[in-house]
């Protein structure tokens, strides 16, 4: 019982006892299935299915693209793309051959090759290239149009053999081509079998009235011998446009384009004629001969005597049924091509397997080069006796020549006639001949006296397809080779041809002979089985290997299934990867050539094919990964090399910057004058600031180091006063915090208890700076008071207990400080937010290196100066006073504040440091110089 065919490689390869039926089983379920297209071994065997199963799209066509045959499902595109690899990777001549029946699918088959061919192309060239394409396309329409008819056996039935040639360049795009022809079915012109028709060109010129039928006097409506019973339609009106614009595209001439319809139109035209003899023996033509000789462009006079001449010298009665002739041709033409396929198969095969160094038994097969002998032997053949008979000057009837074969051939198995068989009753007694599977009688030739009629055309395009009626007039004597003999030349020129190619072979079969969809006729798929030899070829495929693979590619293939192989193989050589790869695998079923790997069952090549498919994904993303890390590795690389040069640059920059600091500096003893433009992104002012702590640091050195502090205090109090004010403290030194020390206050323990539970309680920070004041406020009132300024705020304190007096001022609020140019300690704190300045003259200690009083506003700007900037990161305003009168508010409201004009005694300003008269206050300084 046959199992259910899976799509693959060598389908019924993988069937077990395999008969004809079996074969045909599987055929037919596969068929059922709507799958029509089937591998016996590397061979494509096509079932007609007669209708649309087959997407012609690109993105079909590119599934089969680069892919081997059985990985890919069965298709006439996987043979062209098997062929065309071939051609582009090992630079070999190919061919395909489609064979089979008529009607079984052989044209469409190529023109899907050619199709694909046409599609599958690079993008160099693209013109050219799609000119070329156009025109294998294009070609077919032509052919078709003139070689094509319809047969009770196909609607489109080419009526010769077509062999086409195309050229490839060496990227394996085609180039250009050649189609020769072979045996056209001539005889269908004058001759139609019931419910057939003429070529598609008659019907079609007929279809329309155009300038070629009013040219001719033809008219579409009428009714003409040659066309049989059939008649135009619209179809063939359409083909007519389209064979019209095929003539375009292959850049036919205009000219030939009508000398071609002319000759179509002088072909029907000739149909019409009618012979008589008339009583003194002359050829009388009747009909319109006119417009006969008109459309053939030759003279009356010249056509009527090359028709006479061809009466007199036919030398023999149409012995006859027509049509078979060409049907022997044809059948003879596919014994011929049958044998090709056997020989190459089986010879490549035998050769190989010899070459290889593979054991191998030959296997039985039917060679049918016996019926191909029976036709072309020299002498003894067919072909040899219908020239022979032929040739005889006197008149030889059917009769005659069959007696010729019986005798010649009596005692060939594959010939046999009714005499030599008397009880077959099939074969008509003194009429029929059998060989094997067909049967066929032989005679055509053009008579010389006609090629040069012809070639006296003026129809250019006619006279030139006939220059052999342009030779010596002597030679017209001899009889022109039979068609026969020259169709076998043309044969055995097509095998040597095809032999130097690598074959490729479509079989196609014929399911019905209705040209219907969905039907099986058994008896004919039979029939065509035995003939096309399927089952031998699978027999040969099944005794000998499904696969074989030189060892190189077939490692590189499958490596991935073992860790031997995989990512390479630490061996020698290939063979041995292959033979450690599938000991690994326990393949066993395989035998080792010298050069190939031969793989016996197609079971084996699915189950390596599986295990590689499911590995792939794993690989694709493991190379993605390694390509990924390997780019960014790359990339990291590169990164790093531009920071190192981007670094090394910086580096240089800023070295060469730093020399033209130093000598900048050694031009100027250690002063920068002038900061040369720095490098871009170079830290300018982080320089700067180095520069300027170096020189501070070069300026402090000699200064001890704990009166620097002291020292920063004397900068900021001279920076704020900007030299307006000559005397101000800086020549000694400043103590701050006045009131702890006992030589100033002599309640200083006193004091420090009580800064120590204010810092505790309010946490003020440390005491920068306390001194006592005489405060005048805004009633006018004069208060001791002590002053104290921490780190954040400013308070005034009881001059006896000193505890703060009222809440103390962030130094953060202060507005702005005024005291006067000249040496009085009178300072105005403005807080704008109190609307209250404190207004207060400091009680400056007895100074030490004046033997006078100590000038303490100096200091205390120093430190107030300093902390607003710490605090706020801004200047704090100082206004110093040069004349006499400054101003302060109290109470919210703006009043004078000015120094008497004579200097007080010191007992007075003692008693009254601040008077106040008509909104004008006065202080009374005590001198005071340090
Ligand atoms: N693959 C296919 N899919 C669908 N229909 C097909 C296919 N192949 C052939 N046919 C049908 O069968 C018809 C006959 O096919 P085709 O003309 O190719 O046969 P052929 O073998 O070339 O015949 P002949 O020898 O008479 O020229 C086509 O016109 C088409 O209708």
């Amino acid at each position: 019982m046959a199992t259910q065919p899976e799509v693959g490689v060598s389908d019924f390869v993988l069937l077990d006892n395999l008969t004809t039926d079996t074969f045909i089983e599987n055929l037919h379920l596969r068929f059922q299935n709507n799958k029509i297209y089937t591998y016996i071994g590397e061979v494509l065997v096509s079932v007609n299915p007669y209708k649309n199963l087959d997407i012609y799209s690109m993105q079909h066509m590119a599934q089969y693209r680069g892919r081997e045959m059985f990985e890919v499902t069965p298709h006439v595109y996987a043979v062209a793309d098997a062929c065309q690899r071939v051609l582009r990777q090992q630079g070999k001549d190919t061919c395909v051959l489609i064979s089979g029946e008529s009607g079984s699918g052989k044209t469409e088959a190529s023109k899907f090759i050619m199709k694909y061919i046409a599609a599958n192309t690079t993008q160099v060239h693209r013109d050219y290239i799609d000119r070329v394409k156009n025109v294998l396309i294009q070609s077919n329409s032509i052919l078709e149009t003139f070689g094509n008819a319809k047969t009770n056996r196909n609607g489109n039935s080419s009526r010769f053999g077509k062999y086409m040639d195309i050229h490839f360049d060496y990227k394996g795009d085609p180039v250009g081509g050649h189609i020769s022809n072979y045996l056209l079915e001539k005889s269908r012109v004058v001759s139609l079998q019931p419910g057939e028709r003429n070529f598609h060109a008659f019907y079609q010129l007929l279809s329309t009235n155009n300038a070629t039928t009013k040219k001719f006097g033809l008219a579409s409506s009428a009714v003409y011998k040659i066309l049989g019973s059939e008649r135009a339609t619209a179809q063939d009106s359409k083909l007519f446009s389209v064979t019209n614009s095929a003539f375009d595209a292959l850049s036919f001439l205009q000219s030939v384009v009508e000398d071609i319809w002319s000759i179509v139109a002088g072909v029907i035209l000739l149909g019409e004629l009618t012979f008589t003899e008339t009583p003194d023996g002359q050829l009388s033509i009747g009909g319109p001969l006119t417009q006969c000789t008109n459309a053939l462009g030759v003279s009356e006079q010249a056509l009527r005597s090359s028709m006479a001449g061809r009466v007199l010298s036919a030398g023999g009665d149409l012995i006859f049924e027509t049509n078979s002739f060409e049907q022997f041709c044809i059948n003879y033409c596919n014994e011929k091509l049958q044998q090709l396929f056997i020989e190459l198969v089986l010879k490549q095969e035998q050769e190989e397997y010899a070459r290889e160094g593979i054991q191998w038994t030959p296997i039985k097969y039917f060679n049918n080069r016996v019926i191909c002998e029976l036709v072309d032997a020299p002498h003894q053949g067919l072909i040899a006796i219908m020239d022979e008979a032929c040739l005889n000057p006197t008149k030889i009837s059917d009769t005659q020549l069959l007696e010729a074969m019986d005798r010649r051939l009596n005692g060939h198995k594959h010939y046999t006639s009714r005499q030599l068989a008397p009880t077959d009753k099939k074969l008509k007694h003194g009429v029929d001949f059998r060989i094997t599977h067909y049967a066929g009688e032989n005679k055509d030739s053009l008579w010389q006296d006609l090629k040069r009629l012809l070639h006296s055309s003026d129809n250019r395009s006619l006279a030139d397809m006939w220059p052999e009626g342009g030779t010596n007039i002597q030679k017209t004597s001899k009889r022109p080779p039979s068609a026969a003999t020259l169709f076998r030349n043309s044969m055995a020129a097509l095998v040597t041809g095809l032999q130097s190619k690598e074959p490729f072979y479509v079989r196609c079969v014929k399911p019905n002979p209705h040209q219907a969809p969905n039907t099986w006729d058994e008896q004919l798929v039979r029939h065509q089985v035995a003939y096309l030899g399927l089952v031998e070829n699978v027999r040969v495929r099944r005794a000998g290997f499904a696969s074989r693979q030189r060892y190189d590619r077939f490692l590189k293939r499958y490596k991935m299934l073992s860790q031997y192989t995989w990512p390479n193989f630490r061996g020698s050589n290939d063979k041995d990867a292959v033979m450690v790869l599938l000991r690994d695998l326990h393949v066993s079923d395989v035998q080792f050539g010298h050069t190939k790997l031969f793989i016996r069952s197609a079971k084996t090549l699915h189950g390596l094919e599986a295990a590689r498919a499911e590995l792939i994904p794993s690989i694709v993303i493991l190379l993605q990964k390694l390509w990924r890390g390997t780019l960014a590795r790359m990339r990291y690389k590169k990164m790093k090399a531009a920071v190192t040069i981007y670094n090394a640059w910086k580096r240089y920059r800023v070295r060469r910057y730093i020399a033209e600091l130093q000598a900048e500096l050694q031009r100027n003893r250690g002063v920068i004058r002038q900061w040369p433009p720095a490098p871009r992104r170079l830290p300018a002012p982080l320089l700067q600031a180095a520069y300027r702590r170096w020189r501070a640091y070069l300026t402090l050195k000699p200064i001890p180091r704990a009166q620097w502090p002291q020292l920063k205090m004397k900068i900021c109090a001279a920076s704020a006063l900007r030299a307006r004010r000559t005397h101000w403290g800086q020549d000694r030194q400043w103590i701050g915090d006045y009131l702890a020390d006992s030589s100033y206050n002599s309640k200083a323990a006193a004091y420090q208890s009580q800064l120590a539970s204010l810092q505790k309680s309010q946490q003020v920070g440390r005491a920068l700076f306390s001194c006592r004041v005489h405060k005048f406020n805004r009633y006018n009132k004069l208060a001791e008071r002590c002053l104290l300024i921490t780190e954040s705020a400013i308070f005034k304190l009881d001059a006896n207990t000193f505890k703060p007096l009222k809440k103390p001022t962030a130094i953060t609020e202060v507005g702005a400080i005024r005291i006067m140019s000249s040496d009085v300690q009178l300072v105005v704190i403005s807080i704008p937010s109190a609307k209250n300045d404190l207004v207060v003259g400091l009680v400056a200690p007895n100074s030490n290196q004046t033997g006078g009083t100590a000038d303490l506003v100096g200091e205390l700007l120093g430190v107030l100066v300093n902390r607003f900037n710490m605090l706020t990161g801004q200047e704090l305003s100082v206004e110093v006073e040069s004349g006499a009168t400054t101003r302060c508010i109290l109470g919210g409201k703006t009043r004078a504040l000015q120094l008497p004009a004579a200097p007080p005694s010191p007992a007075a300003a003692a008693a009254a440091p601040f008077t106040h008269a008509h909104n004008v206050i006065t202080y009374h300084p005590a001198s005071a110089r340090a």
